[in-house]
């Protein structure tokens, strides 16, 4: 497709879309704007788009396709704002915001002026921000929310979809509604509890020093989102903010059943409370639709020796198989570490599972 696209936030999804758009549509133009220039330059510099804007109306008014990429609540101001200017009679409009009504409320005022608003969420995503952390390849195979807001809106959505399709995602239509309740099951009242645990930990932190060093493994993959940009998830929080009150209230409830367990010394029920989660999490999906993907991981069991990774480093290198982190999750004189390698698709890691299970000796799991 030809034509001239703005990308409103050059961050982390911003860049991704502009990357995936580019590759699909060579022929577009790319144009950006960011309120950081730094970012803009940036942008500029690693090719994720062909030029910036410093005056945010300047890329509005000659675009065909705009995509909002910023945080929620001023995803909503920028609405407000595009209604207020001269766009060009057919442009389309799409946003990738984590929560959907709110930006669909405020979209309406769009239809009122005959102008096609689709509110977009991509399922994927990382704990980190900016362009220099996005890439082309971060929404292959995850979901993609739609949420159309009119008769004419949902005509063009197979439009919204030929400009998407770099993205490789699945795409599903879902009311803002449905959209924002199961997104604060799964996504943002998660990104409460990792904030909250680390608090708890923080707190606990000047009468136990060494509780900083302690808190690996584990801990440090339970609240890995926890590093995400706060102004986003302040957004996102106040955007969501009656689900999550909701989920809040089942929680506290669910909290109190264990409390009880622990003050009876319920063995059966804290037993049954463990099994039936296990039971629950090992089925879900690994990654790809129906999750949000972060990383194709591999496990492998190495013993503590030197050069025992730099080994499976060479196997993978040999192998033409690249990695995108590699972290040691646990080591201690003579017991097993487990060393977790990322790839950046689930092609790379199935190749590398093949390629470790044949020449080494290791234990090596998905997950
Ligand atoms: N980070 C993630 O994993 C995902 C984020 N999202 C959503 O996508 C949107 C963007 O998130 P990220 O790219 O992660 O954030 P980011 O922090 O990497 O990028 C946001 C960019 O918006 C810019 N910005 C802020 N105010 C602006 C304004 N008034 N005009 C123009 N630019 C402005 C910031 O300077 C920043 O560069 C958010 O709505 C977020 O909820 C959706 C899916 C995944
Ligand atoms: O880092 C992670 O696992 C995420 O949770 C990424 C993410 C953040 C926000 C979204 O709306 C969707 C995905």
């Amino acid at each position: 497709m030809k034509g001239n696209v703005f990308i409103v936030g050059l961050g982390l999804i911003g860049g991704s879309i502009a990357l995936s758009i580019k590759s699909a549509h060579p022929n577009a133009r790319l144009i950006g704007f960011d309120t950081k220039l730094e970012e803009m330059k940036m942008a500029k510099a690693l090719n994720v788009v062909d030029d910036y804007v410093t005056a945010f109306e300047e890329g509005a008014v000659q675009a065909d396709f705009i995509v909002l990429a910023t945080p929620v609540l001023i995803t909503e101001s920028i609405i407000q704002q595009l209604v207020t200017l001269s766009l060009k009679e057919n442009v389309l409009i799409t946003d990738t915001g984590s929560t959907k009504q709110s930006i669909m409320n405020k979209a309406e005022l769009l239809k009122n002026k005959d102008i096609s608003f689709i509110g977009g969420h991509p399922m994927a995503g990382s704990h980190k921000s900016g362009v220099a952390a996005a890439k082309v390849t971060l929404f292959e195979n995850a979901f993609y929310l739609l949420t159309p807001s009119n008769e004419r809106s949902k005509e063009k959505i197979g439009e919204l979809k030929q400009w998407l399709t770099g993205t490789h995602a699945t795409f599903f239509e879902v009311t803002p509604e449905e959209h924002d309740e199961m997104i604060a099951f799964v996504s943002h009242f998660p990104h409460v509890v990792a904030a909250s645990l680390v608090h708890l930990v923080k707190n606990a932190n000047d009468e136990f020093p060494l509780l900083k060093r302690l808190a690996a493994g584990g801990f440090r993959d339970i609240t890995r989102i926890a590093s995400s940009s706060p102004q986003m998830w302040a957004d996102i929080s106040i955007g969501n903010r009656s689900n999550l009150i909701k989920i809040l209230d089942a929680w506290m409830e669910n909290l109190l059943h264990v409390k009880q367990s622990l003050q009876q010394r319920q063995y059966a029920e804290l037993y049954t409370f463990y099994e039936d989660a296990k039971v629950y999490r090992d089925q879900l999906p690994i990654h790809g639709s129906g999750a949000i993907p972060s990383f194709y991981d591999l496990f492998v069991d190495i013993p503590d020796y030197p050069g025992v990774v730099s080994t499976i480093m060479k196997y993978l290198a040999n192998a033409e198989i690249s990695i995108t982190n590699i972290r040691i999750l646990e080591t201690r004189e003579d017991v097993y570490g487990v060393l977790r390698i990322s790839f950046q698709t689930e092609l790379d890691r199935n190749k590398a599972y093949e390629v470790l299970k044949k020449e080494t000796q290791h234990e090596i799991y998905i997950h």
